[in-house]
């Protein structure tokens, strides 16, 4: 194929960059606990300072990478996969949905917003960013909100993200990694005081587990 060929391939979601893909547990949010398989897919510009996958944001370093061998592969291991990245939503997702769909398969994203939203989701986890808000039509259809608490300003932000969501839709504080001994007192005592809040830890790394 051209570069131009594969380039087309990629704006129709036929070819995704794929940075790597995994059989772990779902560390984090509701479905915390729970065997799945990830698909990480590479190309991000939302630039978190604190983000623990960086690796993830160059997508020219990530080979293109046929959906439906992704989705065959997936199928192998888990009936639940996790979609994740980078920002899978900056590709068109609606070819690769569909593929794992068509296979019988849960498929949650996990997304910080960012972008318009395609594909079919059983399960789409916001976890919104204060430098590219998400779109309005991904927090309506959110069905968990997982807010990074890196440091006290993080608090008023999830509020105002918890506005924008349905009234279903989970809420979560998650700590930022690197802050988790000072912020968890925080956010122990913000979902006390806030119940509506649910904590949200990562717990695959404390499982030391991918
Ligand atoms: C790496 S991101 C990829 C998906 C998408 N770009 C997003 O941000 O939701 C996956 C999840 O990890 C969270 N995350 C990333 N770095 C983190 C860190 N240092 N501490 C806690 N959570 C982190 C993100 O907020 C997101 O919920
Ligand atoms: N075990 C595990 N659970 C996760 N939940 C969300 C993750 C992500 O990076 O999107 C993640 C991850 O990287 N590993
Ligand atoms: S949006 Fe997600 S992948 Fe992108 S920098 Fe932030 S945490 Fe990392
Ligand atoms: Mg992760």
């Amino acid at each position: 194929m051209t570069k131009e060929a594969i380039q087309s391939r990629v704006d129709l979601g036929e070819l995704l960059p794929l940075m790597e893909e995994f059989y772990t547990i779902q560390g984090e949010g509701y479905h915390k606990g729970t065997a799945a398989y990830f698909i990480r897919v590479g190309g991000c510009d939302v630039g978190c300072h604190w983000c623990d996958v960086k690796e993830s944001w160059d997508a020219a370093i990530h080979p293109p990478t046929e959906a439906v061998t992704i989705a065959d592969n997936a199928a192998k291991y888990s009936d639940t996969i996790v979609v994740t990245g980078g920002e899978p939503l900056m590709w068109d997702m609606k070819p690769l949905t569909t593929l794992l769909k068509e296979r019988g398969l849960q498929v949650h994203i996990e997304t910080s917003g960012a972008y318009d939203l395609s594909g079919d989701w059983d399960w789409i986890c916001l976890s919104p960013k204060k430098r590219m808000l998400p779109k309005d039509e991904v927090s309506q259809k959110a069905h968990e909100l997982k807010v990074i608490v890196y440091n006290k300003s993080d608090f008023a932000f999830a509020e105002e993200q918890a506005a924008k969501v349905s009234e279903n839709c989970i809420l979560y504080l998650q700590p930022e990694w690197s802050v988790r001994d000072k912020m968890v007192p925080l956010i122990v005592d913000y979902v006390m005081a806030n119940p509506k809040w649910k904590i949200s830890l990562q717990t695959h790394k404390y499982l030391n587990i991918p």
